[in-house]
């Protein structure tokens, strides 16, 4: 057991998908896990481990930002030896071009700040995704017949974002969608040396304004639930 999961050891995967709605945990497990058992609620942040194929995996929220996920993944990583962590998380398109329920896979995150960043100093670290997850979730979507939007995402520190020249600057060079934890959990990823990605469903729209709703972002995502699986199990 850690401070914030109450987990015994031994009762998390070490393939971790992370949803940031922990109700979305409890249905993405509940869906695609065979024997899904409740292995953490501190706090009402529910993990779940079963296993998808024969292969053991934990499906454990994130809660919204990077320093929730930071807490989470760390925990999981350096306590209970995770080595695969894929976020499924919901994201806002910043292009025209992307509808709402398109998948995105984040190849990179830009951000303003992230938890590291003290951490790097004057390093301007450029935080990506594991390669191997990234070209095997592109292959599981191609496979599912979804087509997937791949590039740089922002990881934003607020939802209600008051600076609408940054979302400008942002679509005009190419960032795909908006969320709010993808950098921290490659940085972390990265520090150590375990795998991650962020895979990404749309589900709403900062230049059209289309919005879903919220019961649909925690139970309707099933695509970019299977495509996270078919990347850590290829
Ligand atoms: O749907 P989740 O995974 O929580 O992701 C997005 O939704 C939350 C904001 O509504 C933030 O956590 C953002 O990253
Ligand atoms: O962080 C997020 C997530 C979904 N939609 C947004 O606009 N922002």
């Amino acid at each position: 057991m850690t401070v914030h999961i109450g987990a015994k050891p031994g009762q998390i995967a070490p393939t971790v998908l992370m949803p940031g709605d922990p109700y979305r945990a409890r249905w993405a497990a509940e869906t695609f896990l065979d024997n899904p058992v409740l292995v953490n609620e501190v706090r009402g942040m529910l993990g779940f481990t079963g296993t998808w194929r024969g292969n053991p995996v934990t499906i454990h929220g994130s809660g919204m930002g990077m320093p929730s996920m930071s807490i989470y993944a760390n925990e999981l990583i350096s306590e209970y030896g995770a080595k695969t962590l894929i976020r499924i998380g919901s994201a806002g398109a910043m292009q025209e071009s992307i509808k709402l329920r398109d998948v995105v896979l984040a190849q990179t995150a830009t951000s303003l700040s992230t938890p590291s960043r003290g951490f790097f100093r004057e390093i301007n670290f450029a935080p990506c995704a594991d390669f191997g997850l990234l070209a095997a979730a592109h292959k599981a979507a191609a496979d599912k017949g979804v087509t997937t939007h791949v590039g740089n995402i922002y990881s934003s520190d607020v939802f209600y974002d008051d600076r609408k020249d940054l979302n400008k600057i942002m679509t005009d060079h190419g960032v795909l969608c908006v969320e709010m934890e993808a950098a921290e959990l490659y940085n972390l990823c990265a520090r150590h040396g375990v795998r991650g990605l962020a895979v990404l469903t749309i589900s709403d729209h900062l230049i059209t304004q289309e919005a879903l709703p919220s019961a649909d972002r925690e139970r309707s995502f099933g695509d970019m639930v299977e495509i996270a699986l078919g990347a850590a199990f290829p």
